[in-house]
């Protein structure tokens, strides 16, 4: 088609031409044109490699996530994102811009329907108002300054916020709350139908940089959720599945009535959820940051460090998660409540390091309480109570349990050598090697010598698992009543311990008779012995190597 010829009605609005890129048909009128704003530039041109069309991984709180999610709208998103493009422009500043995939296609009046969505997605563009930062209350101001500057949102994230706006999840999208390596947390606002009170959000956007996710990959390993795998090739892939498993571990903890963000929806790397903070949108402080008045007798830090201990209890015992990235950055805090957020890397029991990570966790608390001048437990008394197969898991029998534990150390006697053994304790037990199930007890005869009080996996010991929950009872079900949805992910639930009985005898020798084990072993020996025998020495083999491979030259 000639560029000058008068265009018929059903004629693009634009040609391309190269090394031009797209220009007005001649004769269209203004009004059949997408757009008066100035031609796209080259720069803006969409390329074919950018995947920008799969929108089949929406989730609300009700959903399973095993199967797929039901996609925001039905039809070809791919051209509803272009058209978006054209309407919006690439940054978002009006500039229009065209995909050179569609260049043969005519780009009007192809379908009124999508056209109806674009306008209606291109409507809510200024209802992302980045720049808008609540950063003095409690945050550094260079922190709120980097914010809007590093805002810059890519075109899907964009697509995807505009689309939640259309939905009704919120209403506006505001300036960040917070900027880090991994997300972004921005706030938003829903102002309701009914003209109700308008109700705050907040959003974590996860970034799809591959540096930042590289260490991650130990969290996803060995846990059964992502049997499926990461593939670590597609960053988006992966960024996905990490807001995926943040919104699935935000389920799970606000099912328990442990406090945290109320997870709203997901839709690939946007997880929009309950905002923690005031009326006016000031996010509650990080523990870190938290402004608690030290003035009565005693130190206001202890009963949070109580109150923490019994969170990790019940994160432990009723949603069968390890937090593994716990500490005063990732807990926020309002009179006197304590809320756990950042869960995106909490694994299962059946994480290969999931005790590991909670030691770790443990340290960290500990750590960070101690600061602020409180007599904290030594962390294998924390370890076991968190845990324990008996005990409670809600309040106030938490807080009673570990009162107990202060009354019952070694060391509440206030003597130097009690508190010096708890030291040396401590000491080892954070170098210990915590085996994860039975299997990996590398020594269970020698083990089996000890009181089983010393064993730092005494809990997955089977005689302490004899109660098996009652044939009704809900493994996920707490003392309180508050059932957890395991729905979601099946094999989880149960513990590390209650598998053992699942799965029949143990594989070890354990349940074998003394004199049959020592046979066992003794043949053992016999056959290395054997065949270190006919083993060459390296040095000799090494000799024959070079002996054969000088004759073959
Ligand atoms: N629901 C929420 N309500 C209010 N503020 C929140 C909420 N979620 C997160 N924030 C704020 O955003 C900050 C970062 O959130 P979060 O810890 O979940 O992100 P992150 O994964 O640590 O990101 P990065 O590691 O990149 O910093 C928090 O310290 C908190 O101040
Ligand atoms: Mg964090």
């Amino acid at each position: 088609m000639a560029s000058n010829q008068a265009a018929a009605p059903h004629q693009p609005p634009y040609t391309y031409q190269p090394n031009q890129g797209y220009r007005p048909t001649e004769g269209v009128p203004v009004e059949l044109r997408y757009t008066s704003a100035p031609l796209p530039s080259q720069d803006y041109i969409y390329q074919d490699s950018d995947d920008y069309d799969s929108d089949d991984d929406v989730y609300l709180p009700g959903d399973d996530l095993e199967d797929e999610g039901a996609a925001l709208t039905s039809g070809d998103i791919t051209k509803q994102f272009n058209r978006q493009r054209q309407l919006q422009g690439a940054n978002g500043s009006g500039v229009a811009a065209l995909p050179r995939s569609n260049a043969q296609k005519p780009t009007a009046n192809t379908s009124a329907r999508v056209d109806d969505i674009d306008a209606e997605l291109a409507r809510h563009a200024n209802k992302i108002k980045l720049d808008s930062v609540k950063g003095e209350q409690g945050r550094d101001k260079d922190k709120a300054d980097r914010a809007t500057s590093e805002l810059v949102l890519d075109q899907r994230t964009r697509m995807i916020l505009l689309k939640m706006i259309q939905r009704g999840v919120v209403s506006e999208v505001h300036g960040a709350i917070s900027t880090g390596k991994e997300a972004n947390v921005y706030g938003a606002v829903l102002e309701p139908e009914d003209g109700g009170r308008p109700i705050q959000r907040a959003i974590k956007i996860y970034k799809t940089a591959i540096l930042v996710f590289k260490d991650r990959e130990r969290y996803v390993t060995g846990e059964h959720r992502f049997k499926k795998g990461v593939n670590k090739s597609n960053n988006r892939d992966m960024v996905k599945q990490w807001a995926e498993k943040e919104f699935r571990n935000l389920k799970r903890l606000h099912s328990a009535a442990i406090a945290c963000p109320e997870p709203i929806m997901l839709k690939s790397h946007v997880l929009v959820m309950e905002f923690l903070g005031d009326k006016r949108g000031y996010a509650y402080p990080r523990l870190r940051d938290a402004n608690i008045s030290e003035e009565g007798t005693e130190n206001p830090w202890r009963s949070l460090y109580v109150q923490l201990l019994g969170i990790m209890r019940r994160l432990y015992k009723v949603c069968s998660l390890v937090h593994a990235d716990l500490s005063e950055y990732n807990i926020l805090y309002n009179d006197n409540q304590l809320y756990v957020i950042d869960v995106s890397q909490s694994v299962e029991h059946d994480h290969p390091r999931a005790l590991e990570f909670l030691r770790m966790d443990i340290k960290n608390v500990g750590d960070f309480f101690r600061r602020k001048g409180v007599d904290t437990l030594p962390d294998r008394t924390i370890f076991d109570f968190i845990t324990a197969h008996d005990g409670p898991v809600a309040e106030p029998e938490l807080a009673q349990a570990v009162e107990h534990l202060y009354e019952t150390r070694p060391a509440a006697d206030g003597s130097a050598e009690a508190a010096a053994a708890e030291e040396v304790d401590t000491e080892v037990f954070r170098n210990q090697y915590i085996p994860q199930n039975l299997n990996q007890v590398y020594d269970i005869e020698k083990d089996a010598e000890r009181p089983t009080d010393e064993l730092v996996y005494k809990n997955m010991l089977a005689e302490k698992v004899a109660t098996k929950p009652e044939a009704g009872g809900s493994a996920g079900e707490s003392e309180d009543g508050a059932s957890v949805d395991d729905t979601d992910d099946e094999e989880s639930g149960s513990e590390v311990d209650e598998s053992i009985f699942d799965k029949g005898p143990p594989r070890g020798k354990k349940h074998e008779d003394k004199g049959e084990k020592k046979q066992h072993k003794q043949a053992v020996k016999e056959e290395k012995r054997a065949k270190r025998a006919e083993k060459i020495p390296k040095a000799v083999k090494k000799k024959l190597i070079a002996a054969s491979s000088k004759k073959r030259k």
